[in-house]
């Protein structure tokens, strides 16, 4: 995108100039660590309230932790606004006219458009806008994922350059988007792979089962461990993520909706067995569609996934696994295929979760047998028939919520199911987290 800086250029930014990191959440900590570890002169603030239970905090570290976000900004040369996406207009209206003269501000938030709209509403004229955003959570580890770069509004030529060099400490893959292009593509994976997660464990929770302690081999298998994982993963961590990047972003909410009704509707025709026909037609288009000009190896191989189950040797293995319709997995491709969406090409802005829905899909579709096991399963073998109706409703639930914009009935709704899960999550996250890292090392 632009010339890469010299080291004479680095070490002079890294003697003169200031970064500034207003949220010191997982995010703003993660990125603060690293470029005051890598000789950056970083500071940093939370809200103003924790102000010296945050300065206590991180008295060892290398940054520094200002008061608020004035002290911040004053100072700063690049800023990155660490904060709740939906919070960015608010929190960019308080600090935004305390920023520096001539200096750049960014933002970490999941969603871009608000962002954007708020620094070009909040921030003073002079002051050129570069924001990013990494593609993952603060747990993994920065390396080879994707990180979005956002050159919104720059004038000076070595600004872009400066801030390449700073985030080229956390040795991502740099990928070059306008914000539209950010939101339409993250609409398309994240928010539809947390929908799909969401919806499942959503219904376990209204079922009360924690499918890995049933001993009948209902939910036993690589791609049923990959389900269970994310799921709990997802709700181990904070709603606002979530709900900040799929309310926050108009794109999300069709892809959500399309995903909940294309459920409704396979589901539909899981009901009459004189549909069959019907619904292994609409399978094998959208199989053609998503999966068409797939060449090479998968994304995962199911026998890895097998070790990460939670269900700790609970598994009876004198009884063959139950077929599952995995309408999950068909609503996800039939989705894609209705909205014309190829998930592949977008791979290069892809996060791991969305990578590792791809890799159990395709795993699903290219496998003849699998696939047709499955189609047979939904008219011959109904023991899912219960777990696909609860799915669908939590999917319309949440597609609903989204498009609604709830903040409010979202927090609910998550936080329901979170409780559901609270006993599990140690234990639950430990396993999640060899597979992600075992998964992710194997798609590299
Ligand atoms: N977690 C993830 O996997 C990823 C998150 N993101 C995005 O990054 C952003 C941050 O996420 P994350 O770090 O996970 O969330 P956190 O909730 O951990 O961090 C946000 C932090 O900002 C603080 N904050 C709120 N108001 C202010 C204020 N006025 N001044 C200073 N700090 C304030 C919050 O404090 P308090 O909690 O007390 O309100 C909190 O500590 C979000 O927009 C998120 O969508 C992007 C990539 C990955
Ligand atoms: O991989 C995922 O989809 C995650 O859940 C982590 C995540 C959450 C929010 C982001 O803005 C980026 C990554």
């Amino acid at each position: 995108m632009s010339s890469v800086a010299s080291k004479a250029e680095i070490d002079e930014w890294k003697r003169t100039k200031t970064i500034g990191i207003i949220g010191l959440g997982d995010m703003g900590l993660l990125y603060a660590t690293n470029f005051s570890e890598n000789g950056w002169n970083v500071v940093a603030c939370d809200r103003e309230e924790i102000y010296e239970d945050v300065k206590a905090k991180y008295s060892n570290s290398r940054f520094k932790v200002l008061p608020n976000g004035h002290y911040v900004s004053r100072i700063s040369d690049y800023v990155i606004y660490s904060v709740e996406t939906s919070n960015i207009a608010k929190i960019a209206s308080l600090y935004g006219p305390s920023t520096k003269l001539g200096s750049i501000v960014g933002g970490q938030t999941s969603c871009k458009n608000d962002e954007i709209k708020a620094f070009e509403k909040y921030l003073p004229e002079d002051i050129e806008i570069i924001t990013i955003h990494s593609l993952h959570g603060p747990k993994i580890s920065t390396e080879g994922q994707p990180l979005v770069l956002i050159n919104h509004k720059s004038t000076k030529p070595d600004s872009f350059r400066f801030v390449e060099s700073l985030v080229s400490c956390l040795k991502s893959k740099h990928v070059y988007l306008t914000y539209q292009e950010h939101d339409r593509i993250t609409a398309d994976t994240q928010a539809v792979t947390h929908a799909a997660f969401l919806s499942m464990g959503a219904a376990w929770a209204e079922l009360k089962v924690y499918p890995w302690k049933l001993d009948d081999n209902k939910w036993y298998g690589g791609i049923e461990n990959v389900k269970v994982n994310i799921s709990l993963r997802i709700y181990s961590n904070k709603w606002h993520v979530y709900a900040g990047l799929a309310i926050t972003n108009p794109h999300a909410h069709q892809q959500i909706l399309q995903y909940a009704t294309s459920a409704t509707e396979l589901f539909t025709l899981f009901l009459d067995k004189d549909k069959k026909p019907e619904l292994t037609e609409r399978i094998k288009k959208a199989k053609e569609f998503v999966f068409g000009h797939h060449k090479g190896l998968l994304l995962l191989d199911d026998s890895i996934l097998e070790k990460f189950s939670l269900s700790n040797g609970m598994t009876n293995t004198s009884k063959t696994t139950v077929p599952n319709s995995h309408l999950s997995l068909l609503s996800i491709v039939d989705s894609w295929y209705k909205l014309k969406i190829n998930p592949y090409d977008h791979m290069i802005c892809s996060t791991p979760l969305f990578r590792i829905f791809l890799g159990v899909t395709e795993y699903l579709f290219l496998n003849d047998d699998l696939l047709n096991q499955t189609i047979d399963a939904v008219y011959d073998n109904k023991s899912f028939r219960r777990d696909d109706l609860e799915f669908i409703v939590a999917a319309r639930k949440w597609s609903s919520i989204v498009s609604f914009q709830s903040f409010d009935l979202y927090k609910k709704q998550f936080e329901t199911t979170q409780e559901f899960f609270q006993p599990m999550f140690s234990e639950a996250n430990k396993i999640g987290n060899e597979m992600v890292k075992t998964i992710l090392s194997h798609s590299k």
